[in-house]
């Protein structure tokens, strides 16, 4: 393990990592205490991934997408092509890591990380060159305030100090664009590479702010983009007025997603918000053309 003794809190697994507390599922219980398989079904590595990004809506897309009969998929995010610590553990570590699944079903993993990794790319390829991706994405600037908002909390809960965001993002007076999150939302930077080992009709875009709004939309083009007879139904979903996000209603149980998704972000500085919109426009553009659609990001 590479943490000391005593054993890491949620928190603070959660702050090193980066991720969200409630991303962290314990999936070596679930393997310790799962019950028996249902018979007729196996363990297969994904034929789709939700490769990010990071805040993007990649846990609302995955527990949505589970709505469908036709899809089986991984309870937690395992980052097997992004952490070589993973990657060397090999594909059969990978696999013992996948929900159970029938054969008409669709196994499917999220590891929002991805998107952004190296390595990820040529290592996704060389386990299936012909795999479907799923990339959520939403404003460049948004996801940027998202990042820092769960980082902001990850450290308050570890009773770190917090800098507010203009604090972070702006560095003696200019944009510090070294900032990790800015880096993140460099949508075209990073697509270059996926589009090195993919084609661009291997990697479906789900619009991220339409997720939000009109989920049914977003995912109907995903039932199609899988080739998938449509399942996912307008029912499947209620507003929660509480949470001010949809929820997902599906075999007679009604679940909102962990109170980690979905907070308020603090409000920021005018011109701060109009110096990150300079600095993403010419990126945005890019990234259209890169993927021959647009989007009303700013
Ligand atoms: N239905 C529903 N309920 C709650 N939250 C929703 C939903 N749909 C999309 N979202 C948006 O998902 C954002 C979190 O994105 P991710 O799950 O990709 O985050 S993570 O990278 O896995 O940490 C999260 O970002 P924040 O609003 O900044 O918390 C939400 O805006």
């Amino acid at each position: 393990s590479p943490f000391d003794y005593p054993p890491p809190t949620n928190s603070s697994l959660a702050e090193a990592l980066q991720i969200e507390v409630g991303e962290i599922n314990n999936t070596s219980q679930q393997l310790l205490f799962s019950t028996p398989p249902p018979p007729g079904t196996i363990r297969r590595t994904p034929q789709t991934i939700i490769i990010g990004v990071r805040k993007g809506g990649t846990r609302a897309l995955l527990e949505m997408l589970d709505i469908h009969p036709n899809i089986a998929v991984a309870a937690t995010e395992v980052h097997f092509f992004d952490w070589d610590e993973n990657y060397i553990k090999g594909i059969e570590w990978y696999r013992s890591l996948m929900p159970y699944s029938f054969e008409n079903q669709i196994t499917i993993e999220k590891t929002p990380g991805y998107f952004t990794s190296l390595q990820a790319p040529e290592r996704i390829h060389s386990m299936n060159s012909s795999i479907k991706l799923l990339l959520i994405l939403r404003d460049p600037t948004e996801r940027v305030i998202s990042d820092y908002t769960q980082v902001y909390y990850n450290r308050l809960e570890n009773h770190k100090p917090v800098q507010p965001f203009e604090g972070i993002v702006i560095k003696n007076g200019a944009l510090n664009t070294k900032y990790k999150a800015i880096q993140r939302s460099l949508y075209d930077v990073h697509m270059e590479r996926w589009l090195k080992y993919f084609n661009l009709n291997q990697i479906h875009i789900v619009d991220g702010n339409t997720l939000i709004k009109t989920p049914l939309t977003e995912l109907q083009k995903v039932e199609r983009f899988l080739n998938l007879p449509p399942r996912i139904v307008s029912s499947n979903f209620y507003f929660n007025q509480t949470k001010g996000f949809f929820c997902i209603r599906s075999d007679g149980k009604e679940r909102c997603l962990h109170e980690s998704k979905g907070r308020p972000h603090p409000v920021v500085n005018e011109t701060v918000l109009e110096q990150l919109y300079s600095y993403f426009r010419e990126h945005n553009h890019r990234f259209y053309q890169m993927v021959n659609q647009s989007f009303d990001w700013h």
